[in-house]
């Protein structure tokens, strides 16, 4: 590899190339390419049903592609073995992956699974690592909390700690701001736009555009299974692109504290729009 400041760069992208995904008899992720840079938070938006869960999980090798390659410094992602993999890749889904009796801390443990050996197990580097990253994520009073017994926000900042203790690369977040307080949403926004700026590549399943616009640097819009744009969030989400996506009328204006866009939605007055985007996402 030369040492020039592009291939650098390439060097830590992932490349998403001509992905398909097949479930239930359908195309759900239907020839995704996308490039998602180390460095950047990256915004994946879409309508329900648009396949970023999908997306998200074919990413990190959870569900198997039907075709395509998934890149990671221009090398195969998904065919490295599963532990190596797991030093690279986390992926935070919505849902607990577990309804076993598990203390939050046990729980944030398995991410640091990947990077332990078997004489290390339950070393003080192990909790070291796990109340760290609950510090990371704003929960640790949470600690020795069933993992059950959680509200649906705090299951999601534990989800977050899990990840981060798996001091990924490449995080993978799907709709990490769901079920969060105003609050919550934007320490978390800010936080994945920190460990962004600490070099690694972030993507976060979004549904509120202005969140994807005011703290993303890069937006990937997914439609059917199919990447329809992506790019700089200030030139991608326009009113057009808004509607024609959506089915919904956006006003872009731009927020008076921060200057960055603040993305108004309201239905079409005729409400046709919505009444079509009820029909097709049916
Ligand atoms: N296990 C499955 N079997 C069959 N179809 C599935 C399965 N999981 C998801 N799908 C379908 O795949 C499509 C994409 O689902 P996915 O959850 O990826 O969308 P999404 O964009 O994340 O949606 P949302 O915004 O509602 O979370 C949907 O039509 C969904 O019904």
């Amino acid at each position: 590899m030369s040492g020039t400041p592009a291939a650098i760069q390439q060097a830590k992208t992932l490349d998403a190339v001509k992905l398909e995904v097949r479930l239930g008899g359908k195309l759900v992720v239907d020839g995704v390419d996308c490039t998602v840079p180390a460095g950047a938070f990256s915004a994946l938006v879409g309508p329900n049903g648009a396949g970023k869960s999908t997306l998200l999980r074919a990413l990190a090798g959870v569900v198997p592609l039907r075709t395509g390659t998934v890149l990671w410094e221009g090398k195969d992602l998904l065919r490295r073995p599963r532990r190596e993999r797991a030093r690279i890749a986390a992926l935070a889904e919505q849902e607990s992956a577990t309804d076993a009796p598990l203390t939050v801390r046990d729980v944030v443990a398995l991410g640091t699974m990947p990077h332990r050996s078997l004489l290390g197990f339950g070393s003080n580097d192990d909790d070291a690592e796990v109340a760290a990253a609950l510090q990371t994520a704003g929960v640790p009073e949470l600690a020795d909390r069933m993992f059950s017994e959680l509200s649906g926000g705090q299951r999601q900042r534990v989800q977050l700690a899990r990840a981060l203790a798996q001091r990924p690369q490449l995080l993978l977040l799907d709709e990490p701001t769901n079920h969060l307080d105003p609050h919550a949403q934007l320490t978390t926004l800010r936080l994945l736009r920190e460990l962004a700026g600490g070099g690694i590549a972030v993507v976060a399943a979004l549904h509120d555009l202005t969140h994807a616009a005011a703290h993303c640097d890069h937006v990937i819009v997914l439609s059917r299974g199919t990447v329809v744009a992506a790019g700089d969030p200030r030139t991608v989400l326009t009113s057009e692109l808004i509607r024609e996506v959506y089915g919904v009328q956006a006003h872009v204006l731009v927020h008076p504290a921060t200057g960055r866009p603040l993305i108004a939605l309201s239905l079409p007055a005729s409400g046709d729009e919505a009444h079509r985007r009820l029909e097709v996402s049916a």
